[in-house]
């Protein structure tokens, strides 16, 4: 359980909350492609609303590195908040963030309005955790909220800075959430206990593979970081990626799992392609037979067998990163495998954010996972094994 103060340990009647939400979605053309962020936030909103509370939310969205970008102003998110909401939420335009336009329309909020604040990276103090930037944040709140899990891995002004500056400094339900099922998951899990990674490179998933190799039952290797074992094993990979500097390291791991009784499962077989693209010429086969000039871009049909069986009597399930180029629909088998079989079992399924959440979301097994985590970088710092600055700054209980 998380040891930090929540908006059910305090009042906010009548009080000036500041809310730090995650609210960098995806926008093209100034539409909102994917709202699981703003849906996942409704709840912290709403019950600060019915408390009386004046509700000042804020967030960043992009990089605009200090710069007031039109295209990334929270305008849009505004909009569809109060749609989402069924209540107006009054959108604060300030290129200061907090400057004079912010600071009249917080001053003229009424119990259980909302506003949001502009785009918080507007400002080039925020990424560097300034003084001066946190301080005008505090100055506007009587007591600051931090709901935003996919940006706790970052130490900024507005999730960490500000909290220096509040006397009350608490978590929101979301981040109460992911942090209760990651931490579960991955500290008092249900056994079996199978994770399960994928992705490109081995190199951004080292402490993730260490850190996992000593909770869980089973770990399963799959995606563009299985080529660098099927190398360190003598196999032929052809022009599959590959990360040379970590060979020795795989190795490593390999042993480190014969040491502590965890399965590691790796690709059997493999789908490759003669160049990367959905409509290349297509082959399936063996682990370590890769002829050259060919790339390994999904597992085989063998091994989404093996995966699946392994994860069919799991009691909780982890899972980062794709078992392929899911984005190219000839090389989704994978995932799609492996996606369904989570959707298959009574185990506890936790999906980390980013890609992996992408694929089931767009495979239609969303609905069929436990938890689908909102955080990508904060869910993989998480299962490092490091602790969260945002989560960290909140007032203990
Ligand atoms: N066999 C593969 N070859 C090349 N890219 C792959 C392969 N398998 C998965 N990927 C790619 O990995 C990307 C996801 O990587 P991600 O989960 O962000 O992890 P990482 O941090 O390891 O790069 C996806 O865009 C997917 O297409
Ligand atoms: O989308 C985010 O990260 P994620 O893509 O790793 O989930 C967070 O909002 C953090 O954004 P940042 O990586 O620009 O600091």
């Amino acid at each position: 359980m998380l040891n930090k103060k929540s908006v059910d340990d305090i009042n906010v009647n009548g009080k000036k909350v500041l809310v730090r939400c995650d609210f960098n979605v995806p926008l093209q053309e100034g539409k909102i492609t994917d709202e699981n962020r703003l849906v996942a936030a409704l709840p912290t909103i709403k019950k600060l609303i019915a408390d009386g509370g004046k509700v000042i939310l804020c967030s960043h969205l992009g990089k605009p590195k200090g710069e007031a970008k039109p295209e990334l102003s929270l305008a849009p998110v505004a909009v569809r908040l109060s749609e989402l909401l069924g209540q107006e939420v009054k959108f604060a335009a300030d290129p200061e963030v907090v400057g004079p336009n912010a600071k009249a329309a917080v001053e003229a909020m009424k119990d259980g309005e909302v506003i949001l604040l502009e785009n918080t990276r507007y400002r080039a103090e925020e990424t560097k955790n300034g003084e001066a930037f946190s301080k005008e944040l505090a100055s506007l709140c009587d007591v600051f909220v931090n709901d935003a899990f996919g940006t706790a891995h970052r130490a900024h002004c507005s999730n960490v800075g500000v909290t220096q500056f509040v006397d009350t400094a608490v978590v929101g339900y979301l981040m109460q959430k992911e942090i209760d099922f990651l931490g579960n998951a991955v500290n008092n899990p249900e056994r079996p206990f199978v994770a399960i990674l994928g992705g490109a490179k081995v190199s951004s998933k080292i402490s993730v593979i260490n850190n996992l190799l000593d909770k869980v039952d089973t770990l399963i290797i799959g995606g563009g970081m299985a080529y660098t074992f099927s190398k360190a094993a003598g196999g032929n990979i052809g022009i599959s990626l590959c990360e040379d500097d970590y060979l020795e390291y795989a190795l490593e791991m390999k042993k480190k799992a014969a040491e502590k009784g965890v399965k590691l499962l790796l690709p059997v077989d493999h789908r490759i392609g003669d160049a990367f693209s959905n409509d290349c010429n297509i082959q399936i086969v063996k682990s370590g037979e890769i002829p050259e000039g060919w790339e390994g871009m999904d597992i085989g049909p063998e091994t989404e067998k093996i995966f699946s069986e392994a994860v069919k009597d799991a009691k909780t399930v982890v899972w980062n990163g794709p078992m392929g180029c899911f984005e190219m629909p000839n090389f989704a088998h994978g995932t799609a495998a492996v996606a369904k079989a989570l959707a298959d079992t009574d185990a506890t399924t936790i999906i980390g954010g980013g890609d992996s959440a992408a694929a089931v979301n767009i495979l239609g097994y969303g609905d069929k996972m436990t938890h689908i985590s909102t955080g990508g970088g904060a869910s993989l710092e998480f299962l490092e094994g490091k602790e969260l600055p945002g989560v960290a700054a909140a007032n203990d209980k």
